[in-house]
């Protein structure tokens, strides 16, 4: 299992030893949660503090959009060479054209589904994307509580995936613990996000983080 501890759950006072600490902890991707306080009640970080994130991070970054205006924020934060860039579909009217673009500035487009939506809305766009993100929260905040039916999500939608474009990543994100991590694997997901599980265990972020591995 890879493991993208989202920094939404880090002390921002401390942000660059926060993030020091995940990737020196053996994180494989730093999550970055950008909220613009439309799309989302919440409201987090721009360009100038992810590029500050960037600096300190040896793993490759994961931006999570959840905004309004997918296009202007990707091309804030495309300067960054993020791995990924991942949207809601609920927010966007051209996902295929978005998708081209992402990728040619040289990111790899990821897709972003809320918990009631629905894999179909997805269908025709999985040839295209390199990850889904499946949300087991509602958007917005960290330290939420899992909704379970995710599970049965990740499964159709890891049977849409052997079928159509076998090299997609499936993610899931928002109240990830080493509980229902188990059941999750067994579903077919490749790639696990959590904040308060990994910034807020007794035992410290390594531990955390091996025992979501
Ligand atoms: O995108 C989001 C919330 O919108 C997530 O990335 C959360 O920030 C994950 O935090 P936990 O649920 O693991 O505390």
């Amino acid at each position: 299992m890879l493991v993208a501890p989202s920094i939404l759950s880090a002390d921002f006072g401390h942000l660059a030893r926060d993030v020091a600490a995940i990737c020196e902890g053996g994180c494989d991707l730093v999550h970055v949660d950008v909220m613009d306080g439309h799309f989302v009640p919440n409201l987090t970080i721009g360009p100038v503090v992810v590029e500050a994130v960037a600096q300190v991070a040896t793993k490759p970054l994961d931006i999570h959009l959840m905004v309004e205006n997918n296009t202007f924020f990707v091309d804030l934060f495309a300067p960054l060479k993020p791995e990924f860039i991942s949207f809601h579909i609920e927010e966007e009217k051209h996902p295929h054209r978005l998708i081209q673009k992402i990728r040619a500035l040289g990111i790899r487009p990821a897709i972003t589904l809320n918990p009631h939506t629905s894999i179909e809305a997805i269908e025709f766009l999985i040839e295209e994307v390199d990850m889904v993100l499946l949300m087991s929260v509602n958007p917005g905040y960290g330290g939420q509580k899992f909704i379970p039916s995710v599970v049965e999500k990740a499964k159709r939608l890891k049977a849409l995936i052997e079928k159509r474009n076998p090299k997609c990543l499936i993610e899931v994100d928002g109240g990830v613990n080493d509980e229902n991590v188990k059941e999750l694997e067994a579903a077919g997901v490749d790639v696990v996000v959590a904040g308060s599980f990994v910034y807020k265990h007794p035992d410290g972020i390594e531990k955390a983080i091996s025992a979501l591995k």
